[in-house]
């Protein structure tokens, strides 16, 4: 480690354990009078993942460029790990802070090695262990060492450049992460792609992240929490996502997430057991006799057919079960299953994928009841109302 970062205060937290950045009263007024942000308390939890979300020109982007001061804050306070960022070196500041913004700003002229190698550089780290990093960084956001790796910026696809950034972005280790709309270069299955691979890779890091973008979707998807900002920088809501989906604070909030929130909020809302429903139970091994006889005793039309093991094997309808034969013998195959701790958006899509019209929910290797269309809907009406648990899995017995 360099002299510079060697005089950094302790509370600079050199092993990046993530922040709590907090707003006290902050404006910026841009020099031509435009108000970018009013007045604006905020406190993003150390560890979270919190979006900014809202119109064009609402002050996203200076809101988060205050935090790295690329913007110099008007009036108020930006508090760090509880240290006042104005009163902090910028470039030191700035070592702490991972910054991904959209088209990454990979410098072009430098391999992906040397531009993820930037901050480490600068903090004076040696050459090996520089390389590790960057090494082990590349490998987790998907990319081969040994062949992106000496790549140009120009030689990578849209979404290996915007994996090189959060690599970039992530090399010291920093307490807090800026992510300035940083997947709205790339087309959408692409962008779903690195949603994903990021909420995974947040999982390891844990860093106190703040995510700009308009798209309510993608805050939905990834955030802890979301501001919903409106003109001048006001927060109208900021809040789970769940609750911002199901309990608006108002009417902005509401046109902003949107009519169809009721849909958007099954990529937030857990399985409940309670939400299940319990078809008949059957074994492959038993006689289709039996089987009848179960169906007939509750009026069901079909079963759920498990095997010895008791893993899903498939389901029997009424109609096929008639004779002697085994179970075995007519059901048919199935295996749209989906862990419990699923969201009923995983759910939705697993049913959509498959003809039965239902998805059965599994802990563990252990059959707990399955969703149809009909009961997939009351799961989704009763969150709505605010009544079910909003946290995936939330439900379960002895979790
Ligand atoms: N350098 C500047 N000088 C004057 N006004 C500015 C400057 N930068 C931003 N603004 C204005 O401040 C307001 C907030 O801009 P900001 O870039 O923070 O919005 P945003 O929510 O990030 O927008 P977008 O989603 O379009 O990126 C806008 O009215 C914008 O025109």
């Amino acid at each position: 480690m360099d002299a510079t970062a060697a005089r950094a205060p302790h509370s600079s937290a050199p092993d990046g354990t993530a922040q709590e950045i907090r707003l006290e009263g902050v404006s910026k007024t841009y020099p031509d009078g435009t108000v970018g942000v009013a007045r604006l308390d905020l406190t993003f939890a150390a560890g979270e993942l919190s979006v900014l979300v809202g119109p064009s020109g609402c002050g996203k982007t200076t809101t988060m460029k205050m935090i790295n001061r690329v913007i110099e804050p008007t009036t108020g306070r930006i508090l760090l790990g509880g240290e006042d960022v104005t009163r902090v070196d910028a470039d030191r500041l700035r070592r702490r802070i991972g910054y991904v913004i959209q088209n990454v700003g990979l410098f072009p002229h430098q391999t992906v090695r040397a531009n993820v190698a930037t901050v480490p550089r600068l903090l004076g780290w040696d050459r090996r262990r520089t390389r590790e990093r960057v090494d082990e960084l590349l490998t987790t956001v998907g990319l081969d060492p040994a062949v992106q790796g000496d790549r140009y910026p120009a030689q990578l696809s849209g979404g290996q450049r915007q994996r090189a950034g959060v690599a970039r972005a992530l090399a010291a280790d920093p307490a807090v992460l800026l992510m300035d709309e940083p997947f709205s270069a790339v087309d959408p299955v692409v962008r779903e792609r690195l949603q994903t691979e990021f909420l995974r890779l947040q999982e390891t890091v844990r860093k106190t992240i703040v995510f700009v973008t308009h798209d309510i979707e993608e805050a939905v998807r990834i955030g802890d929490r979301i501001a919903v900002m409106s003109y001048g920088g006001h927060v109208e809501q900021f809040a789970a996502p769940a609750d911002l989906l199901g309990r608006p604070a108002n009417e902005f909030v509401a046109d902003f997430v949107g009519a169809d929130r009721g849909l958007k909020r099954l990529a937030v809302t857990g399985i409940s057991v309670d939400d299940l429903e319990r078809p008949p139970v059957v074994h492959v091994a038993d006689g289709l006799a039996d089987a009848r006889a179960s169906m007939a005793a509750v009026g069901a039309r079909w079963a759920v057919v498990l095997d010895d093991d008791g893993r899903l094997h498939g389901w029997l309808s009424a109609e096929r079960a008639h004779g002697a034969g085994t179970v075995g013998s007519a059901a048919r195959r199935m295996d749209a299953w989906v862990p419990v701790d699923a969201t009923l958006k995983t759910a939705f899509s697993t049913m959509l994928q498959h003809e039965a019209g239902w998805v059965a929910v599994l802990h563990g290797d252990v059959f707990l009841g399955v969703l149809t269309p009909e009961s997939l809907h009351r799961a989704l009406r009763r969150s709505v109302e605010g009544t079910a648990p909003e946290t995936a899995g939330a439900a379960v017995p002895g979790r």
